[in-house]
């Protein structure tokens, strides 16, 4: 039986006052590929964020990688995280920041090469991020996080921005990444791109 990465039970989340995770439950094995569909603001960005160690639930309980998730150096070691945009280091490139990348992580999983052709960037190395499209800077988010080690990825909405081809690309990296024995969870709007990865799903409704 394949390793359990992610134990999630009964977590609770309010915000304000209002009650936005209620018993949610999410497990994930090594190689796995988990996507959260649900309708707009049923809380799918919420629970990535507690899965990340972002945000303490109200109640339940959550294993990531055999402990609780906690926003250190150690967890983010093994977990890398998609989702706003992050902010780009003014002055360096689109190649510089995926050098950057390599300089601080150990056992890249990718070259700047490899990266840049895997997520078609290969026109765009020498160019500021800032003059990217949105899609292009969204390729960018995660070539960073593909060419880094990591035996979970937790991605929100990772098609924003992307053009049908590149969602099938995307599609195939993750699938990927889960055959080498990495857990992918997504919060995604494509369910197009969540069969397309093998993915099973898990439909949040409404806490309130
Ligand atoms: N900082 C906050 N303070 C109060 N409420 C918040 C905050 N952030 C989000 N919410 C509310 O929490 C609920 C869940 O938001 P969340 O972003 O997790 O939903 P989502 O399923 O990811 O939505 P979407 O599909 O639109 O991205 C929403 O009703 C939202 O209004």
């Amino acid at each position: 039986m394949s390793e359990m990465i992610i134990a999630a039970y009964g977590v609770e989340v309010e915000l304000g006052d209002t009650p936005v995770l209620r018993d949610v439950g999410l497990v994930a094995a090594a190689g796995e590929v988990v996507a959260v569909v649900g309708e707009n603001g049923v809380g799918k960005s919420t629970l990535l964020r507690c899965l990340a160690g972002l945000r303490p639930p109200l109640r339940g309980r959550i294993e990531v990688l055999g402990g609780p998730p906690v926003d250190a150096a150690g967890f983010w070691e093994r977990v890398a995280l998609v989702a706003d945009e992050p902010a780009w280091y003014p002055g360096l490139s689109v190649k510089e920041h995926l050098e950057l990348m390599r300089a601080v992580h150990r056992d890249a999983r990718l070259t700047v090469g490899e990266a840049l052709d895997t997520f078609e960037l290969r026109g765009r190395a020498d160019l500021s991020p800032l003059t990217l499209s949105t899609g292009q800077r969204q390729r960018l988010s995660l070539a960073m996080a593909l060419l880094r080690p990591s035996r979970l990825l937790l991605l929100d909405e990772p098609e924003r921005g992307l053009d049908t081809a590149f969602r099938a690309r995307l599609a195939a990296i993750l699938r990927g990444y889960a055959g080498d024995g990495g857990t992918v969870v997504m919060a995604t709007h494509d369910l197009r791109l969540a069969t397309a990865t093998g993915a099973r799903l898990i439909t949040l409704e409404a806490a309130s």
